[in-house]
């Protein structure tokens, strides 16, 4: 198989004095569409902000397309999606400045040239936000922001696209206008790592989940399909590295893609 994307090898990162991670393994191949599940306070973003340096890390080894995240520094490869905020983070600024944003890693000298303008056209196209793209992002509602959001990743062609909870608090059109999107990205080849909560619209492009608790991977493998259930008995359990907690249920299955679904009940 080719080298990983993305490869986290016993990582642990703290917020302040708390211990957040506690030795992931996390793995992204490419093409490869990867939800990270988990319940509230699980670790999730604390790790994808920890890939994307933002976080950190303590101990264990990150790698972004085989170089060590810290010699990394080929980033119009990644487009990140932060957890919900609105676009503009109170600066007024139109739909395509925004958007444009996003393509500036890929610009020479910071200007934007005719390739670029058609890059961002296409990727406010792709979320259905291209007659929005006068308009300012202070007029939009929570699911265009998320749009206008992904629209700004997108618009650098990134192979890896990395996204915290792209569907919380979004509607159902533009939950399903975020799912085609995906699609076509995953389609052309791009490699996805996905916050969830639940897979919702997304669960048919997933490949695999891995499900944190309390900052320990628990689940690595095919895709939780229904919740409040407990693994089958013949699911394999492996001690967390790192997080020794002997009343966990530290199910560790790492089964093969065509292995029984996993009802792990953790999405909550
Ligand atoms: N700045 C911070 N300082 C200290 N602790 C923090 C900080 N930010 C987050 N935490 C704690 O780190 C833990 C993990 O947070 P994180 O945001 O990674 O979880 P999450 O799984 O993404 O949760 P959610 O689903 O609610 O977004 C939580 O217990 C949270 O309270």
């Amino acid at each position: 198989m080719s080298e990983p994307v993305i490869s986290l090898r016993g990582v642990h990162a703290q917020l302040g004095s708390r211990p957040v991670l506690r030795g992931i393994d996390l793995t992204a191949h490419r093409g490869e569409v990867v939800a990270l599940l988990g319940a509230n306070g699980s670790g999730k973003s604390t790790a994808v902000r920890t890939v994307i340096g933002q976080v950190p890390a303590g101990a264990g080894r990150i790698e972004l397309f085989g170089t060590p995240r810290d010699r990394f520094r080929d980033w119009a490869r990644v487009g990140y999606v932060p957890q919900r905020t609105t676009a503009a983070g109170g600066v007024p600024a139109t739909v395509a400045e925004v958007v444009s944003s996003g393509r500036l890693a890929r610009a020479r000298f910071g200007m934007l040239r005719r390739a670029d303008r058609a890059a961002v056209r296409r990727a406010l196209e792709l979320v259905g936000m291209a007659d929005r793209a006068r308009d300012s992002v202070s007029a939009l509602s929570g699911g265009q922001h998320q749009r206008v959001l992904i629209a700004r990743a997108l618009a650098g062609e990134p192979e890896l696209l990395i996204m915290d909870e792209p569907m919380a608090g979004v509607d159902l059109a533009s939950q399903e206008v975020l799912a085609a999107t995906l699609r076509e990205q995953v389609a052309q080849g791009a490699t996805v790592l996905l916050v969830l909560h639940e897979l919702g619209p997304l669960e048919p492009l997933i490949d695999r989940a891995v499900v944190l608790r309390d900052g320990c991977v628990l689940h690595d493998g095919p895709p939780p399909k229904a919740v409040g259930q407990h693994a089958p008995p013949s699911t394999q359990l492996r001690s967390c590295r790192g997080c020794p907690h002997p009343g966990h249920d530290h199910v560790h299955p790492h089964a093969a893609h065509d292995a029984e679904p996993i009802r792990t009940g953790l999405l909550s």
